[in-house]
């Protein structure tokens, strides 16, 4: 294997997580997208000597809910700010007794029953299908679930997250619905999210924090945002733990990715080159320059 990646780990925050401590020459920044603007200001800074990049999903004080976050301003800019690879850091309801509050879910694969947000870079002047049947990168969740080992987290590694469009909790029969189709926790953000990463070329990862048992458990209340508050704080100081421990270990210069991540437009451009909308690829420069410009 060629080593010939420096790594920049981009970090993107959800709720309870809006700044991240440890890092050395911070410096919050704009950083500003062909799609608009991200969540809120990008914080660059460094860990144990690897360039880092967060991203509060939700914005510093939580102002944005998750229907109106603009999800490729997000990845846009870590994609331009120069991030190789994403973890995503969540709060998620329990869809399964075996994972009670506090407990950590390493997501390998996701449903997506959002309906009101925008999913794709590509459009009409640029077709492209870039495949997701593994939407999560094998290497970051291996190094996700070592690095929780040693810390003694309550972890699994693999789980399916529920992506609902929300703001509003699910009804019971939903849940209920969700947990006969398998899933294990549910959330707001992670989809679009993750699709996105993949048309970005950026290796993602999701780590799912179980704040609550949703409504369908019945010896639980149906949650509460009291409730997921509550429990947000002790895991998002656990989550700060589990990104100390990580990124040492995904930080080291390395090949290409194994499960090819960061070169998921090979194959996936459709539109002819004297078909394609010169504006649509301008605003793609960052996304899909790779493929776009390639001699
Ligand atoms: C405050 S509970 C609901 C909220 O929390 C999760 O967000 P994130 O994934 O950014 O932690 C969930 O998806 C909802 O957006
Ligand atoms: N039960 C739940 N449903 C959706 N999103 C959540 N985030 C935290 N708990 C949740």
């Amino acid at each position: 294997m060629s080593a010939s990646i420096t790594p920049v780990i981009g970090l993107i925050g959800g709720s309870g997580l809006y700044d991240i401590d440890g890092l050395q020459d911070r410096e919050w920044r704009h950083v500003p997208t062909p799609w608009g603007a991200p969540s809120d200001q990008l914080l660059f800074g460094t860990l144990a000597g690897i360039r880092c990049v967060f991203l509060p999903r939700h914005g510093r004080g939580h102002p944005n809910p998750p229907s109106a976050l603009n999800f490729r301003a997000n990845i846009d800019a870590l994609k331009r700010s120069g991030v190789t690879d994403v973890i995503s850091l969540s709060a998620v309801g329990s869809l399964q007794e075996q994972y009670p509050p506090g407990h950590f879910v390493i997501v390998d694969q996701f449903i997506d029953r959002t309906f009101a947000r925008e999913k794709s870079f590509f459009g009409p002047g640029c077709v492209a299908h870039v495949s997701v049947a593994h939407p999560t990168c094998p290497r970051l969740s291996d190094a996700i679930a070592d690095a929780g080992a040693e810390l003694g987290l309550p972890m699994t590694k693999g789980g399916t997250y529920l992506v609902m469009e929300g703001p509003q909790f699910s009804t019971k029969a939903e849940s209920l619905l969700y947990r006969q189709w398998g899933c294990d926790v549910i959330g707001m953000t992670n989809m679009p999210e993750a699709k996105l990463a993949r048309e970005a070329e950026l290796c993602y990862a999701s780590v799912a924090m179980v704040t609550d048992f949703d409504c369908w458990h019945p010896d639980h209340d149906h949650v509460t945002v009291d409730q997921v508050v509550k429990v947000l704080f002790s895991n998002a100081d656990k989550a700060r733990a589990l990104v100390k421990a990580l990124i040492p270990r995904i930080g080291a210069p390395r090949g290409p990715c194994e499960a090819g991540c960061d070169r998921a437009l090979d194959h996936a451009l459709i539109t002819a080159p004297e078909m394609r909308d010169p504006k649509m690829v301008a605003m793609l420069d960052a996304v899909a320059g790779r493929v776009l410009h390639a001699k």
